[in-house]
């Protein structure tokens, strides 16, 4: 459950203004910052669970994916549409996208940046139970939690963290060639331009 500004989001992803004209100074210890709440979150030894209770774009998805068990409230949307800001969902998002759902689905909503109402993300899997509101979400993910009480804690530990050992260790060992991965793509002009269109859209969509 993240605790949020706008009751209606659950985490609008990445902040646009820090990449959209980055600043030198900034912009290592933002990429680095998420690659570190990714390998904490992605890694954790306990049993984690999301209750989505907001909009969850782009970063807000992948934080949900980071998590074993996805709950959602009704009436908002979900999935990674970094193409439709025009940049690329790097490999470990589409990997942690690619652990919930199968490949085939997974091509199709990262090509085509596809959010998801909560009813379409609980056909194609990306969510794993629907809630009708956020105290019922919180009930849900204690329910899911409560499960491993019969299950050896080191077994379930040992089992996840095998599970997911590739895209952790790809991160591990590749932190610094993904953060100039990340500073390149960004400072190209035409993803600059692409940034700013898409921010014009969401003010525009505001003014409406
Ligand atoms: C080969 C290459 C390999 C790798 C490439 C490397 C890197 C590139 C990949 C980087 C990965 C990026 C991940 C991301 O998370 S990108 C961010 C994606 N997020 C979005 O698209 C969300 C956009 N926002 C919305 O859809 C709506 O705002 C939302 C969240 C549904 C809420 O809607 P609503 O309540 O109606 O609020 P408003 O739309 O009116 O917005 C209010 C206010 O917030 C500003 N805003 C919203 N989201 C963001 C954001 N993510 N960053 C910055 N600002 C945001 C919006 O503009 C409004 O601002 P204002 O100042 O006008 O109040």
């Amino acid at each position: 459950m993240s605790q949020q500004s706008s009751p209606t989001v659950f985490s609008a992803g990445l902040d646009i203004m820090e990449m959209y004209k980055p600043k030198p100074d900034r912009v290592k210890e933002f990429w680095t910052t998420l690659q570190d709440v990714w390998l904490a979150l992605y890694g954790s030894s306990f049993p984690t669970v999301a209750a989505i209770n907001g909009h969850s774009p782009a970063g807000g998805c992948l934080l949900s994916l980071c998590c074993e068990y996805r709950i959602m409230c009704p009436n908002y949307s979900i999935g990674l549409n970094e193409t439709k800001l025009g940049i690329v969902a790097p490999k470990w998002f589409m990997s942690s996208m690619l652990g919930a759902i199968p490949y085939r689905e997974a091509e199709l909503a990262l090509t085509s940046g596809r959010m998801f109402s909560t009813d379409e993300a609980l056909k194609i899997g990306l969510i794993d139970e629907v809630a009708s509101d956020k105290a019922d979400a919180i009930a849900k993910s204690e329910k899911f939690l409560s499960q491993f009480a019969k299950i050896h804690p080191i077994a379930r530990k040992l089992t996840k963290l095998n599970l997911r050992h590739s895209a952790l260790e790809w991160m591990q060992e590749n932190k610094e060639l993904d953060l100039n991965i990340f500073i390149s793509f960004v400072g190209q002009p035409i993803v600059q331009k692409s940034l700013e269109k898409y921010l014009e859209g969401l003010k525009a969509k505001q003014a409406k």
